[in-house]
């Protein structure tokens, strides 16, 4: 699916008005074939963007959350998004894209971003989120002194993790706490671009988001472990869900309206960071008995603690403060979290009987968990 690159003119595609060359926006996207590089993708392709995706190499394709936006790079005419292989571990490859693409805004959304593995996989979590962090920042560091390109802006995807077990409302100014390699890595990501910002002048700006889900959420992270859980037990596809602490508050927004404020932040006349959240909190426990109640089940019946999924160290209470965005960017989001936990498990409950239909054919094992 990678492609070369290609800038070649466009006619107009599905009621976007195209820019031509020299007007239309060039943006880079590391982590595109991930939940929030997917919405992403699809704003600023509606916004008319030239988008260029950078992607890992792996035994498995890795982009069905793109497959639907995907148009075939030798359709010139209409093919907006392209995907390179890069790797943020692969420093030469990082410079390599950034010279050719020419990109006038990246956003380094890539990461190890699953908290718990990240105590399996301290070192590689570190070397992709905080030291990849790094050679972006250093990619682009070079590429704006030779080719003199200094309007290219840069976002980088922060995380709520940072302020670990600081106490709620988290805002800008709340100290951080990390509590587990992921959160630490994201951390040194947090100061290197506020460093490249301070020392080179570089337009770079932190987005400080909360919790963020949606249908496409990976599945072993809690909201979607539940909807699809919820979805499978109402079919009839499985009966027990196995989770960890359910008492852990979160701020959990839909992904699709914090991707509008990742780029509203590149579209102010000065880089900053910003706290993106509903300044909602909820426990794992409430999204429980909200997923499963909207289907007409408890979950008591169907919820079992594993202490597997319990970690060494938990952030217990997040919740954000995120007037400065609303004010500054005018951004606030639309879904709330009663919509949030219904959009998810109408879409698995769906899902699942695609499933059922594979099951009863035999062509998939009833067992199967995801
Ligand atoms: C903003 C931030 O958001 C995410 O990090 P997270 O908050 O750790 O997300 P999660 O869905 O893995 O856990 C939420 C809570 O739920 C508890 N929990 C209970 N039982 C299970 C369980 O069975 N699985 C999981 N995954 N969590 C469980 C778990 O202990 C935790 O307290 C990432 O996107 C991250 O990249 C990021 O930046």
């Amino acid at each position: 699916m990678a492609s070369g690159t290609d800038r070649s003119q466009s006619t107009t595609t599905n009621g976007v008005e195209e820019l031509s060359i020299s007007k239309r926006k060039v943006a880079l996207i590391t982590g595109i074939t991930g939940q929030d590089g997917s919405y992403l993708t699809e704003l600023l392709l509606d916004k008319g963007y030239e988008v260029h995706g950078l992607i890992r190499r792996s035994s498995n394709f890795n982009t069905q959350r793109i497959n639907h936006i995907y148009i075939d790079p030798h359709n010139v005419h209409k093919a907006r998004m392209k995907l390179h292989y890069a790797d943020l571990t692969d420093a030469s490859s990082l410079r390599r894209w950034i010279d050719t693409i020419s990109p006038d805004e990246i956003y380094n959304l890539a990461a190890q971003s699953h908290v718990a593995v990240s105590f399996e996989i301290p070192d590689y979590t570190a070397d992709v989120v905080a030291t990849g962090s790094l050679r972006l920042l250093e990619a682009l560091r070079s590429h704006i002194t030779t080719s003199g390109r200094t309007h290219v802006k840069y976002y980088q995807a922060g995380s709520s993790e940072m302020f670990g077990s600081t106490p709620p409302p988290q805002s800008e100014d709340t100290p951080f706490h990390p509590r587990s390699p992921y959160a630490a890595s994201k951390c040194a990501a947090h100061w290197y671009t506020v460093n490249y910002r301070e020392a080179y002048g570089i337009f770079a700006c932190n987005g400080i988001l909360f919790n963020h889900e949606s249908p496409r959420r990976g599945e072993n992270f809690v909201t979607r472990k539940i909807t699809r859980a919820v979805g499978r037990i109402k079919i009839g596809l499985q009966s027990k869900l196995f989770l960890g602490n359910l008492q852990a508050s979160r701020d959990w927004g839909f992904a699709g309206d914090y991707v509008e404020a990742m780029w509203l932040m590149l579209q102010q006349d000065k880089p900053d960071d910003y706290v993106v959240a509903t300044e909602e909190s909820h426990t794992v426990e409430e999204f429980l008995e909200k997923a499963f109640g909207y289907v007409g089940l408890n979950w008591k019946d169907h919820v079992e603690i594993d202490k597997r999924y319990f970690r060494p160290t938990e952030v217990d209470n997040l919740k954000g403060d995120s007037s400065k965005a609303r004010k500054a960017l005018g951004w606030k989001p639309k879904v709330g979290f009663e919509q949030l936990v219904k959009m998810m498990v109408d879409e698995d409950v769906e899902l699942a009987k695609r499933e059922k239909v594979l099951v009863d054919a035999g062509f998939m094992d009833a067992q199967q968990q995801p």
